[in-house]
């Protein structure tokens, strides 16, 4: 079986590409320091070393004692808002981090890679479905953090002669349709998970950050793609580029195209569990752009991908079934 490197692969999307790579018969050996991830969420077919991605001895041992074909590089730190308060934790971890895993690639004769870039680059862009020909302009620190990843990939690409993917992320919701895997993050900032605690009692309430932006119902627009369909995007970007015969970087949204505002995700929410939350209105949360929605028709003409599940009751339903599992 061909391994393949999975840095972050203990945590909610990585969990479901090491499904999904078993499924495809590669066998994903995850590096994860824990901090945001479960040893538990790793499939036990998988290998597993506990350990940092800036610490270069740890990467050395594993590309020496497995060999992997590829890296899928998901591994830093991932909340938009809290960058806007600790930004050098995001540049150490998510900057210095991808450097430290690049350089043990290059020593290693490793150069393929799909890296985990968001749709937080674009930042606020007046197109409604954002395109990869938009001028990126990031709104916050972790935006900006990933970035300077892309910049770096395409630098190491032309002059190192690595082959990397570059997916450009919406915002990941649902779970494993087989509940296998989910979304289990402490403490939990995202906006569903978030509605799931408010509607079993765990917490009081909804914030819900800004009331006054230029949308439908003054909240912010998001576009959430099935965490299944963005781990099944990382098998097609996986097989594109170790085809490739040169050297190549190039980045890909990852997205459904249509968006759903805050509002009208917590409605969602309370439908589907069938229990009502108090909702809080708040001032904007520091660094949110308004409107982030995927134009995904290069991801279809490079990849051959396309979004499975693209009705938000069914995606925030596989989340349900997920999140209602684990408090048996
Ligand atoms: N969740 C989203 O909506 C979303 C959207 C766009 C992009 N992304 C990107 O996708 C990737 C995965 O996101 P996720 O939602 O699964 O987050 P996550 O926090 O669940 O997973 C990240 C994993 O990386 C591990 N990690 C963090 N720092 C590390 C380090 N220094 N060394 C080794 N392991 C480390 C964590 O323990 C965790 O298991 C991230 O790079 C994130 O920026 C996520
Ligand atoms: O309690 C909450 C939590 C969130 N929101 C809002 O809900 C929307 C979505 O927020 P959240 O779920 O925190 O996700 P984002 O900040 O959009 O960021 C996610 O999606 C990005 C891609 O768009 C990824 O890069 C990030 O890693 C990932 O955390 C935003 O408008 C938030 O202001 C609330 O109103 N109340």
């Amino acid at each position: 079986m061909k391994n393949i490197l999975v840095t972050g692969g203990a945590g909610y999307i990585g969990s479901h590409i090491c499904l999904r790579l078993l499924e495809h018969g590669y066998c994903p050996v995850v590096l994860d320091n824990l901090t945001n991830g479960h040893r538990d969420s790793v499939p036990i077919e998988a290998s597993f070393v506990r350990g940092d991605i800036r610490d270069r001895a740890t990467l050395d041992h594993i590309f020496i004692d497995y060999k992997p074909i590829a890296v899928i590089h998901l591994a830093g730190l991932i909340e938009a808002g809290l960058s806007m308060r600790t930004p050098e934790d995001f540049y150490n971890v998510n900057v210095t981090g991808s450097q430290v895993l690049f350089a043990s690639m290059r020593a290693n004769e490793c150069c393929s890679i799909v890296f985990s870039s968001t749709a937080a680059v674009y930042g606020n862009c007046s197109q409604q479905l954002i395109d990869e020909e938009q001028q990126i302009r990031p709104t916050n620190p972790y935006g900006r953090s990933k970035a300077i990843v892309e910049t770096i990939l395409q630098d190491y690409s032309e002059i190192y002669g690595f082959k990397a993917l570059a997916l450009r992320y919406f915002n990941a919701a649902g779970a494993d349709p087989n509940a296998r895997a989910g979304e289990r993050h402490t403490p939990e900032t995202h906006l569903i998970p978030l509605a799931f605690q408010a509607a079993a009692g765990i917490t009081s309430g909804m914030q819900v950050f800004g009331t006054d932006y230029n949308t439908l119902d003054g909240t912010c627009i998001r576009d959430y793609i099935h965490v299944d369909d963005l781990a099944k995007a990382h098998i097609d970007a996986l097989n594109f580029v170790t085809n490739q015969h040169q050297p190549n970087f190039d980045y890909i949204n990852i997205g459904t195209e249509s968006g759903a505002s805050v509002l009208q995700v917590l409605e969602l929410c309370q439908q589907i569990t069938g229990k009502s939350f108090e909702i809080n209105y708040q001032k904007r949360r520091d660094g949110d752009p308004e409107r982030l929605v995927a134009s995904a028709q290069k991801a279809k003409r490079l990849l051959n991908w396309t979004a499975r599940f693209r009705n938000l009751e069914e995606i925030i339903s596989h989340a349900w079934s997920f999140f209602e599992s684990q408090s048996k």
